[in-house]
């Protein structure tokens, strides 16, 4: 018999890592599905399936289809309520893909009415007014302006939302949300009877998003980043659906160590600089791969050199002129998917090779690499940085690994993350 009440579709699998490790430290026994078949590979006593999709960054139609399929199955499987997961800095395009994949759940759960809360104090985003900001900076004067592959130029989410979306997009304002949950469903149902289908809502602190999430308790759809989970997580436990007790500890996984880096995002540039002081640092030369060179083989035979001595960094990761540089010149979308593949073959043949000790960052390159691998599902261990859990994955191969979203973890995630990795 199956325990599962919560079914979550996230647009990329760090994020859905991210979610994960929410769920789980808010007392969820949680577990991470890879892509629409890791979804048959979801244990019965998971209170949270978190479906990672890839679907952020493709077709909007396409990214209905995955979701819409991911939330049937997951219902199939007992879930009470979805959650939409997206990225905290609303990573979209004016085609899509948040507000068609909202548009199609709200229809398909018949909720008729959803949130959309971004916020996640603890990596500083936050909203208010309706206004998405990176710490001091709003969304559009962030790097996020210069992300590669869904530039953030606007700041305004009631705006943005609208743009992509068919139902009316309303907005629950700080002032009330600190009235707390009963003010919240209050105005909820207000903007409900206006014939708005869905409200941004502001949030400012941990504080904040426990007060919405108690207010969200009898929606059938939620949507946002992961900061929302630990409020939907604590409805179950205080209705008495779940214990509240998950063990987060992680079997040993023992084997060589890689690192991959292939977000472009500042935090991820300082920590490939910081990595450098004590891993060698290898650089996938992007203009090279795309002019025809295959770089693969050769930095395959470099890591493999240092198996048994040291992990190796190998990283694509440039500053955004030059990312821009490579675009204008190859397009956008070949230049990043001719970049996931070479990352893709590169872990495929480490792992072949004997690597076990997976460390990514990037939530596209994250999900090259473990398609690559062929991780169907993840258990979740312990935090490594805000939104980064340490995972294993539940085979077919034994893997631990760190799936780490571009903008997050300290100057030294790297180490940190072989340190907190089983
Ligand atoms: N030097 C480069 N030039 C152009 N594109 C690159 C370069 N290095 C990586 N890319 C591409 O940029 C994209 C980075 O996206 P990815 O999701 O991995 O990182 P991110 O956006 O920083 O992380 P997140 O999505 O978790 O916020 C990928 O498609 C990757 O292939
Ligand atoms: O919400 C976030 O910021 C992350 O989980 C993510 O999705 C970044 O790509």
């Amino acid at each position: 018999m199956s325990r599962l009440l919560l079914g979550c579709v996230a647009d990329d699998y760090t994020g859905a890592s991210d979610l994960a490790n929410t769920l789980a430290k808010a007392g969820l026994h949680t577990v991470q599905t890879i892509g629409p078949e890791g979804l048959d590979h979801a244990p019965d006593d998971a209170e949270a399936v978190v479906a990672a999709l890839k679907s952020r960054s493709i077709e909007p139609a396409e990214a209905v289809r995955m979701s819409v399929d991911a939330w049937r199955r997951l219902k199939g499987l007992g879930a009470r309520q979805c959650y939409f997961k997206y990225c905290s800095t609303f990573d979209s395009t004016d085609r899509g893909n948040i507000g068609p994949v909202m548009d199609a759940l709200l229809e398909e759960t018949g909720a008729g009415f959803t949130i959309a809360s971004p916020s996640f104090p603890e990596t500083g985003r936050t909203v208010y007014q309706g206004n998405l900001f990176v710490w001091s900076q709003p969304l559009n004067e962030s790097p996020l302006k210069d992300h590669p592959l869904n530039p953030m130029r606007d700041a305004n989410l009631v705006r943005v939302l609208e743009r992509q979306s068919r139902t009316r997009i309303g907005l629950v304002d700080w002032q009330t949300v600190t009235q707390g949950p009963d003010a919240v469903r209050a105005a909820f149902d207000v903007l409900r009877k206006a014939s708005i289908g869905a409200a941004v809502v502001d949030a400012l602190t941990l504080g904040d998003l426990a007060a919405i999430g108690s207010a969200c308790r009898d929606l059938s759809l939620v949507t946002g980043a992961s900061g929302l989970a630990g409020g939907i997580a604590r409805n179950f436990i205080e209705a008495g659906l779940a214990s509240g007790r998950n063990a987060t500890d992680l079997p040993a996984v023992a084997g060589p160590e890689v690192l991959l880096a292939g977000s472009c995002s500042p935090a991820t540039l300082a920590q490939v600089e910081a990595a450098g002081q004590r891993y060698p640092v290898l650089r996938l030369d992007v203009d090279a791969l795309l002019a025809g060179t295959d770089m693969v083989p050769a930095l395959h035979d470099a890591v493999m050199a240092e198996f048994g001595h040291r992990p190796v960094l190998v990283a694509s990761s440039a500053p955004p002129d030059s990312v821009r540089t490579v675009q204008d010149r190859h397009g956008r979308e070949e230049a990043g998917r001719r970049v996931e593949e070479a990352f893709a073959r590169l872990a495929q043949g480490l792992a072949e090779a004997g690597a076990r000790r997976f460390v990514v960052a990037g939530g596209e390159t994250s999900g090259a690499v473990v398609d690559a691998l062929g991780v169907k599902a993840l258990r979740i261990g312990p935090e490594i940085a805000p939104g980064v859990p340490a995972t294993v994955s539940l085979g077919p191969v034994t893997y631990a690994l760190a799936l780490k979203s571009g903008n997050f973890g300290g100057p030294n995630f790297f180490s940190d993350a072989l340190e907190v990795m089983p």
